[in-house]
């Protein structure tokens, strides 16, 4: 596994779905896919709000709350994080190749 953070923290809350912790907020999302699915929703709004206001620090840990709940909701449906990056990086690619092939006909 690597050390990025993100990458820790989803091992973490992966763990946390079989784990015997009573209070442990991800434990409780787990058991209940709906509600980390509705919390991406309420932090994208704050994650927005917080980026037209300008307001750096509210953005920092808006993002932060977003990040958390979105992966869980990941972790809920069974998707990892390698799987997002391979998208990302089928992206990059596949944009890379198309800016060569206008520049390569221009
Ligand atoms: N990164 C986070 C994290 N970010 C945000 N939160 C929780 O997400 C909630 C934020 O929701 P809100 O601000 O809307 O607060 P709220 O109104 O009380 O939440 P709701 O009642 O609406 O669910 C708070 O309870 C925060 O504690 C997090 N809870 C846990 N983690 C990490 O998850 C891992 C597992 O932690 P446990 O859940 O404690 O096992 C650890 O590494 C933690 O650091």
């Amino acid at each position: 596994m690597s050390n990025h953070v993100l990458d820790v923290l989803a091992a973490t809350i992966k763990a946390r779905r079989n784990a015997t912790l009573e209070d442990s907020y991800t434990k409780r999302l787990l058991a209940e896919p709906i509600k980390p699915a509705k919390k991406v929703g309420e932090e994208g709004v704050e994650v927005a709000l917080a980026a037209v206001g300008q307001d750096k620090p509210s953005l920092i840990g808006e993002t932060a709350d977003l990040l958390y709940h979105l992966l869980v909701v990941l972790e809920s449906r069974d998707v990892t994080l390698d799987e997002v990056y391979a998208e990302l990086e089928r992206r990059m690619a596949a944009s890379e190749q198309q800016k060569q092939r206008k520049a390569a006909s221009a």
